[in-house]
């Protein structure tokens, strides 16, 4: 019979784990390795006290299975660094909720669907921006830095379906808009670590907590998504929606809306589509280097079935498994959100044989639900652990990148057409290798919002003579 809480380590008052965390991190320096220590120590089900919220860290197949389909665990907590990036509300797609969240997910899909989401438009502007990367790879016979190599071409992809419009890879303002970002993404972890559980502390260490970062940057998106909506606002044709901006504008109209919801989904789609997938696809890199046979194989696939010229499409993916498969192999092992993006019970209510409480913070153990014990070896990059014996793609249930249920990522399909369309153009055109006197690049990630590569150089040797 239910009875008390999840187990975990002792909390304090008023600051319940969160001197433990910020000790034990000196030792095992990211988040999710922590909670996984201690869940080694106390369950599969982790509770602690951060500051004064209930948290729960949810580990194993099954009860994450249980967490992601009970629409008691579809709330998004209300942690001050949250609204801190919605005018002080809960607004927008990613971390909204309830009837508000609901109604914003489903007009938000509708629009992009309706400019293009998942169409062969789609398909063209990532392409367009495939060739564009690969001249500007082709100009140079220098190391390049890999780590924010996708950021501008991911962002205009984006920003053709919200905004219609893309800029050149070389933008200046693009480019710090990127960093911006970036920036704010290593500030803190997805829990928003003292500055959701003692928000008071930005009045007196607010450097140290990250807040003077995610302030500084939130301000400078904010004036960006408030000058592109002023803009739309001014050529607006009620009758001819340009984008998904227009047509959010032309809805606001009808129902007497406040277009600080609309700012706050342009804001959510930068800030939960650009690194998510930059970081993905700079991982999927920094394998390929390291793994010199991996890249060989990849190569001779996208040879095959593509040849040396012609441009790669969306309809070779099906005959390109060992493609599909590093593609699986890099969300498995670098899982750049090891923790999902949080939950929170919306109600009083049990999980596991325990009592979860109403306003409950709940982490999911993505990262160790794609490193851990299901997988044989899963430290090593092995692609071929997504192919059957006869060489057919294998789907592995436990892994879940982008989570599932109600909540789940509503990019999962464009994400996923990016890195394909990234890497099968990529690698027809070069071979990657360390540049000389370079070290073997680390797979040990950067903690942050989401994990990320370190800096790291790559020499893109052309192929082919091209
Ligand atoms: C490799 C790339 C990506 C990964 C690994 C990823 C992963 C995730 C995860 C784990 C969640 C949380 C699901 C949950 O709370 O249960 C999520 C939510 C979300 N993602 Fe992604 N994502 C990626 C790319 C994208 C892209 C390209 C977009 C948009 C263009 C996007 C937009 C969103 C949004 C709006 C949500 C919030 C959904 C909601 O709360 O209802 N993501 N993503």
């Amino acid at each position: 019979r239910p009875t008390k809480f999840p187990p975990g380590p002792k909390p304090l008052p008023l600051v319940g784990n969160l001197f433990s965390v910020l000790f034990e991190l000196k030792k095992v320096k990211y988040h999710h390795s922590l909670w996984k220590c201690w869940s080694n120590k106390y369950g599969g089900l982790l509770g602690l006290r951060l500051g004064s919220v209930n948290t729960v860290v949810v580990f194993g197949k099954e009860m994450i299975k249980e967490v992601y389909s009970r629409e008691v665990f579809d709330g998004r907590p209300d942690g001050f660094m949250y609204t801190l990036r919605s005018f002080g509300k809960k607004l927008g797609i990613v971390f909204n909720d309830g009837s508000s969240w609901a109604k914003t997910r489903r007009i938000a899909l509708k629009f992009m669907k309706s400019h293009g989401y998942g169409s062969r438009l789609m398909e063209e502007h990532i392409s367009e921006e495939c060739m564009e990367l690969v001249k500007m790879l082709s100009r140079t016979t220098k190391p390049v830095l890999a780590n924010n190599l996708f950021d501008v071409s991911i962002i205009n992809i984006v920003w053709r379906l919200v905004a219609g419009k893309r800029y050149k890879l070389d933008d200046e303002n693009l480019k710090k808009l990127c960093d911006l970002i970036t920036r704010c993404f290593k500030a803190v972890d997805i829990s928003g670590g003292v500055m959701t559980f003692m928000p008071f502390l930005r009045y007196i260490i607010p450097d140290i907590i990250g807040y003077t970062e995610m302030t500084t940057v939130h301000r400078a998106l904010h004036k960006f998504l408030t000058e592109t909506i002023r803009e739309h606002r001014g050529t607006l044709d009620p009758d001819n929606p340009r984008d998904v901006i227009d047509s959010f504008l032309i809805e606001l109209h009808h129902n007497n809306g406040s277009s600080e919801d609309l700012q706050v989904v342009c804001l959510d789609m930068l800030e939960a589509g650009v690194e998510t997938v930059n970081n993905t696809a700079v991982y999927m890199l920094l394998h390929l280097v390291r793994e010199r046979n991996v890249q060989m194989r990849l190569q001779m696939e996208i040879d095959e079935v593509i040849g040396k010229e012609r441009t790669p499409s969306l309809s070779d993916k099906s005959r390109m498994v060992y493609t599909e498969a590093v593609i699986l192999e890099t969300l498995r092992i670098s899982s750049i959100a090891p923790v999902g993006i949080p939950h929170m019970a919306t109600a009083d209510t049990q999980l596991g044989g325990y009592d979860i409480p109403k306003g409950t913070f709940i982490l999911i153990g993505l990262h160790d639900l794609h490193n851990g014990s299901h997988w044989k070896n899963p430290q090593d990059f092995r692609p071929e652990r997504f192919l059957t014996k006869e060489g057919n793609l294998m789907q592995d249930e436990t892994l879940k990148p982008f989570g599932f249920g109600k909540r789940r990522c509503i990019g999962e399909g464009l994400a996923r057409s990016e890195l394909f369309l990234f890497i099968a153009h990529i690698m027809q055109k070069f071979h990657l290798i360390v540049p000389d006197g370079d070290p073997l690049p680390t797979a040990d990630p950067v903690g942050g919002i989401t994990l990320s590569a370190k800096p790291f150089k790559i020499q893109f040797l052309p192929r082919h003579g091209f």
